[in-house]
């Protein structure tokens, strides 16, 4: 059985965050394990209050999990202040870390700063160097390389920016784009797209979630990364089309997609 890890935050309504990572672990048929590093209350309105847990805490969550498991991907999500990035980069570099997928979370949908904006830094210094692959929507490329991103083009330039910041891979998510939703992969080398239709609905909570702890379980798979993201972006895709409402706000994805694939439907 591949086991895979997020770190990140608990998102109490179950939409994003830890919640909608360990659901879509379970969907890809993996065992799911979780650091937490800061407790939301947070529902499908907004997020009224955030905790963030000790760095001892965090270290101590890491550490008990890598002495112990042998872990075939992680997934990083919210990460909230710098002391908690620099303790997840330092723990983190004792150990032999497989196919880390780096979802650099900083405004919910809500508009709530789930990154303190001088802990920007420190995310950009500390650990997208150690990404296989980093997984910015478009707010947040343009806050890590300070460019203004209206279409295609301009996700390129932002993809070769973030490049040089020096994880393995760049996929630049276009679900804030007003047409297609179209994600775009940089190793390097070539641009490659993924090309989805726009599906109608205001149920999007925890998307970006969702996408980057799919790309992690397919990696513990051993699929490639243009592989992986191709079967995670059939996933999300799948997820939004059954996302509904579970209250006055933003509903969540939905997460049977290996049910809904024996199933015939997909
Ligand atoms: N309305 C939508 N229809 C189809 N795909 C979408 C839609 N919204 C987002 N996506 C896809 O969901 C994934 C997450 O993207 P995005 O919503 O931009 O991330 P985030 O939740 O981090 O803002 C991407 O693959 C994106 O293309
Ligand atoms: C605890 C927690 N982590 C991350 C998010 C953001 O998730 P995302 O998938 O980007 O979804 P939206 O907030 O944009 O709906 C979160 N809300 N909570």
């Amino acid at each position: 059985m591949k086991k895979v890890l997020t770190i990140a935050g608990s998102d109490s309504c179950g939409g994003a965050g830890i919640q909608a990572d360990l659901k879509t672990f379970s969907a890809h048929g993996l065992f799911g394990m979780s650091v937490i590093t800061a407790v939301t209350a947070q529902n499908t309105q907004g997020v009224f209050g955030v905790q963030d847990i000790s760095t001892e805490l965090i270290q101590k969550q890491i550490e008990a999990i890598f002495d112990d498991i042998s872990v075939d991907a992680v997934k990083i999500g919210m990460v909230s202040i710098t002391d908690t990035i620099k303790t997840i980069a330092e723990t983190l570099s004792r150990y032999q870390v497989k196919n880390l997928v780096i979802d650099p979370v900083m405004v919910s949908k809500s508009g709530y700063h789930l990154l303190q904006p001088e802990a920007k830094e420190a995310l950009i210094r500390y650990l997208l160097p150690m990404a296989r692959v980093v997984t910015p929507n478009i707010p947040e490329a343009e806050v890590i390389t300070g460019m203004k991103i209206n279409h295609l083009e301009d996700m390129k330039k932002a993809a070769v920016q973030i490049y040089q910041m020096k994880p393995e891979y760049v996929l630049i998510k276009g679900g804030h784009l007003e047409e297609e939703a179209i994600d775009l992969l940089y190793d390097g080398q070539d641009f490659k797209y993924y090309h989805s239709q726009r599906i109608d609905t205001k149920n999007t909570h925890g998307t970006g979630c969702t996408l980057s702890s799919a790309i992690a379980s397919n990696l513990a798979k051993e699929m490639s990364v243009a592989d992986a993201i191709e079967a995670a972006k059939a996933y999300i895709s799948v997820a939004i089309k059954q996302s509904f409402s579970i209250g006055k706000g933003v509903g969540p994805t939905h997460h049977f997609y290996e049910l809904y694939k024996k199933a015939g439907l997909i």
